[in-house]
């Protein structure tokens, strides 16, 4: 025998009730041997107890009450109902007349919501050739005298429910009236809330059910309620200890009381959603999973009470004493959690309670207000408790981690001793995140990256690019998902919440719209994006000072920008207390050297105690194209710039390259990876541009270029036969000090020394250590190029990706 129980939803007029019959009908046509409980359809129950306070009230109730009938009888005129709809007109009257109405008055009530049910799916059973039966469940549950949350007198209604069965058995469909029962007088009681399934479970122990079906308007139970985490999956099969965890944190297709008779007799309850019947649904038995499942459960519509002051330390029975009061009034504490230092209390209660609580608790303690032992009695309303079931502390810091990383910082953190349960209380406004966060971590979904790109030009958008082009591959190997939901130049931005695609151009052209930075920043709030970065491929010295609001507001940084570093020691200070403040990364590995591992090894050698001595070499990739070309080949000077600039070597404004502006930041930024304080002032620069052609825009400058041809055909001449020009960086001093000696100058070189023959757009760093000596370790390659720097700020992102854990 199987018992399927239908939910008021999967019973409501419309597609519902017509779905029930056909798949009743089936099994029973199949020979299957079935038991059906019914709930009241739709919102019967509501519908019936707000009517029943109106006629207390006195208000009109009859225009709801008709309604309510019409409702019964839409689309089955034939039924006949004249027996529940009478009684319901005698009890309204009455309560009407009274002004009042008892517990038990309200049982009577609400039990018409099932036999309404009950009566008309026995019916359409019947035409449909069904051998079914209306059964009252009241002749069956016997309960005591608690109306409104009776308890069954088991062996009592155990022996009732045998002897129906066994007079109505074989093919008999019997059609039972959940969540009623009665009383030893038989006066109606009902189970409470979730009766129904109660009912159905309290037939399938006493019958020894093969299985339970609940019949629901969801496929399963999942992971996570689907309506927060897009991620969320149904879960096939778990332990009745495991789906008892999630009845009492708030899951509500399941409740304690009524998976306590299933356990006892290790019947299996299947829950299915009576729109997909072919769905295998979640089935829920007494064989515990090894690994345990984790889900994740929300209690909404809670309130954080913290009870605070210093003269709570150490004083017994302060937990009694809140417990006590509230108990008095019938208010739960669903978490409570106290510090060692016993100076604060926070315990969770419904919303409802919440300033009934602070008002009984202040009553309480009233006198240790006044001796000021107690300071304050708080509420916070706008929180919301996530539990973590099947999570026990060993593994907890991987899903905590997670969360601060995002900037959710829980406002109380409780666990079970026994069992594994870990629940957190955060702020309503962060509930969708935090389920988003933790859910990502505990089931290895790919991690979600959000990625906000200032910048889309030559670097910024092959970056673009580049990501679009390896995301599946990289979601495929690394577990990583990166979505990139803004990019922005210095006047639009285009806005996507999950995510732009290779039409990124055009849609930037079409849905651009001007936008200020909190406007980005609301935007992964509202959209509750996780792992914010933003990254920076601008060549701006004003976005800079963004960086450190940005950080304030939960992005990590990644950057080709070099001016952050290279702006007042004051500020690089100041960015770095920030990113430690708020534990965010600032990766920027193509300040120099481009796409070149060169930061990272100095910033590792300086890490490891090496002392480093110098650093010298070619440092710009334009500059260096520019002279290994013009000093083999017979070109003019401006024909090569030209060439290096359509190359993508240069700056935006090549003449941050010529003048060596572009080489002082480089070295600026090595300089301050090896903790020294320089500031760019320190730097001796040789300007390669003749003073006449530094004023006025880069267009200008760039309509006189040919005046670099005399000047620098005179200074290649100069040189010694068999050298050649190279614009060069050097670091020197004494780097244990403050500051270092800082040069960057045009110099001529033998062919064949170690920066002469240095070739195309390559870069050279020679890196003078305590342990290498003269044999300095050397680093060489493209030190510009779109393609080479893009792909190095896509490694920053990755690395600052993997550490998010
Ligand atoms: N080209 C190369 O080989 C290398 C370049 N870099 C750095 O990469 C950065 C970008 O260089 P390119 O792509 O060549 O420059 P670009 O001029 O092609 O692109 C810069 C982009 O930034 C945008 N922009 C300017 N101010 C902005 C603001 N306030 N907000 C948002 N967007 C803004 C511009 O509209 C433009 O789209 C520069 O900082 C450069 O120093 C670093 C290493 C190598
Ligand atoms: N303009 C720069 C680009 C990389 O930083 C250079 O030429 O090196």
């Amino acid at each position: 025998m199987k018992i399927l129980k239908f939910g008021g939803k999967s019973l409501a007029n419309g597609k519902g009730i017509q779905t029930v019959v056909d798949i009743i009908e089936k099994k029973a046509k199949k020979g299957e041997a079935i038991t059906v409980v019914l709930s009241a359809r739709g919102a019967s129950t509501n519908e019936l107890e707000e009517i029943l306070e109106k006629a207390s009230k006195n208000e009109n109730y009859k225009a709801q009450l008709e309604a309510f009938k019409n409702y019964q009888l839409q689309g089955y005129e034939a039924l006949d109902a004249q027996e529940e709809f009478h009684a319901l007109d005698t009890l309204f009257e009455g309560v009407s007349l009274l002004g009042d109405y008892s517990e038990k008055i309200k049982d009577k009530v609400l039990s018409h919501g099932e036999l309404l049910s009950a009566r008309l799916v026995t019916a359409l059973l019947k035409e449909k050739g069904v051998n079914a039966h209306f059964t009252d469940s009241r002749s069956l549950i016997v309960t005591d005298d608690q109306f409104g949350n009776a308890q069954p007198l088991d062996s009592l209604s155990k022996e009732k429910v045998k002897a129906h069965f066994k007079k109505y058995n074989g093919t008999t469909v019997n059609v039972v009236t959940g969540f009623i029962a009665s009383n030893r007088n038989q006066e109606t009681t009902t189970l409470g809330r979730n009766g129904s399934n109660y009912t159905a479970s309290l037939l399938a122990s006493f019958l020894d059910a093969e299985e339970l079906q609940n019949f629901t308007h969801v496929d399963g139970i999942y992971t996570a309620n689907p309506d927060l985490v897009a991620d969320a999956k149904k879960i096939k099969k778990l332990s009745f200890t495991e789906a008892n965890e999630l009845a009492h944190f708030g899951a509500n297709v399941l409740h304690a009381k009524t998976i306590i008779p299933l356990v006892e007799k290790k019947i299996p309850l299947r829950i299915l959603n009576t729109f997909d019947p072919e769905n295998e649904g979640t089935l829920i038995t007494s064989e515990e999973n090894e690994d345990g499942i984790k889900k994740l459960s929300v209690l909404e519509n809670v309130s954080l009470i913290s009870l605070e002051g210093r003269g709570l330390l150490g004083r017994v029975g302060v937990d009694a004493r809140i417990f006590q009061a509230l108990a008095y009034e019938n208010i739960s504490i669903s978490i409570i959690s106290q510090g060692s230092s016993e100076r604060g209390i926070g315990l969770i209660v419904n919303s409802t309670n919440a300033s009934k609580a602070k008002k009984v608790l202040e009553e309480e303690f009233k006198t240790d207000i006044y001796k000021k032992d107690v300071s304050a009695i708080l509420i916070k309303d706008d929180v919301s408790v996530v539990s973590i079931i099947g999570q026990d502390l060993s593994t907890f810091h991987k899903p905590y981690n997670r969360l601060i990383k995002n900037q959710i910082v829980p406002l109380l953190v409780n666990n079970t001793a026994t069992g594994k349960n870990v629940s957190l209380v955060v702020l309503k406004k962060q509930l969708h995140k935090t389920l988003n966060v933790i859910h990502g971590e505990i089931y290895g979904v790919a991690k979600k990256i959000n990625l906000a790109i200032f910048g889309h030009g030559l670097v910024g958008g092959t970056l673009i690019d580049q990501i679009l082009a390896s995301r599946d591959e990289i979601e495929k190997r690394k577990n990583i998902h990166l979505n990139i939901f803004a990019i922005a130049n210095s006047k639009k931005v285009l806005l996507s919440n999950s995510g732009v695609d290779h039409r990124w151009k055009t849609s930037l052209q079409n849905q651009g719209v001007s936008y200020t930075l909190d406007d980005i920043i609301q935007y992964a709030d509202k959209h509750h994006l996780e792992n914010v970065i933003a990254i920076d491929n601008t060549a701006s010295k004003d976005f800079v000072y963004n960086y450190e609001h940005l950080v304030t507001n939960g992005f990590d940084l990644v950057s080709s920008n070099k001016v952050a570093n290279t702006v007042d020691y004051e500020f690089y200070k100041s960015l770095r207390s920030t990113l430690e403040n708020h534990q965010k990364q600032y990766l920027y590995e193509t300040n120099v050297g481009a796409g070149l591992p060169l930061i990272e090894t100095i910033k590792l050698l300086h890490l490891s105690g090496e002392n480093i001595t110098r650093i010298k070499g070619i440092f710009s990739g334009s500059l260096s194209y520019l002279f290994n070309t013009f000093s083999v080949e017979d070109r003019p000077f401006s024909e090569v710039l030209k060439e290096a600039m359509d190359s993508g070597y240069t700056e935006p404004d090549p003449r941050e390259d010529l003048c060596g502006n572009d080489v002082a930041r480089k070295l600026l930024v090595l300089a301050r990876e090896l903790d020294l304080k320089n500031e760019f002032e320190d730097i001796t620069i040789h300007n390669l541009i003749p003073a006449h052609l530094r004023e006025g825009t880069a267009q200008e400058f760039l309509g006189k270029i040919q005046e670099f041809d005399t000047v620098f055909a005179k200074i290649k001449a100069a040189q010694p036969e068999g050298n050649v020009l190279r614009y060069v960086g050097d670091l020197h001093g004494d780097l244990s000090k403050d500051k270092g000696i800082m040069d960057v100058q045009l110099i001529s070189v033998p062919k064949d020394s170690s920066l002469g023959q240095v070739k195309g757009s390559d870069s050279i760093f020679e890196i003078y250590t305590e342990s290498y000596g003269d044999h300095p370790m050397v680093i060489q390659g493209a030190g510009a190029g779109a393609t080479v720097t893009a792909r190095g700020v896509f490694g920053d992102i990755l690395k600052v990706a993997q550490s998010i854990n």
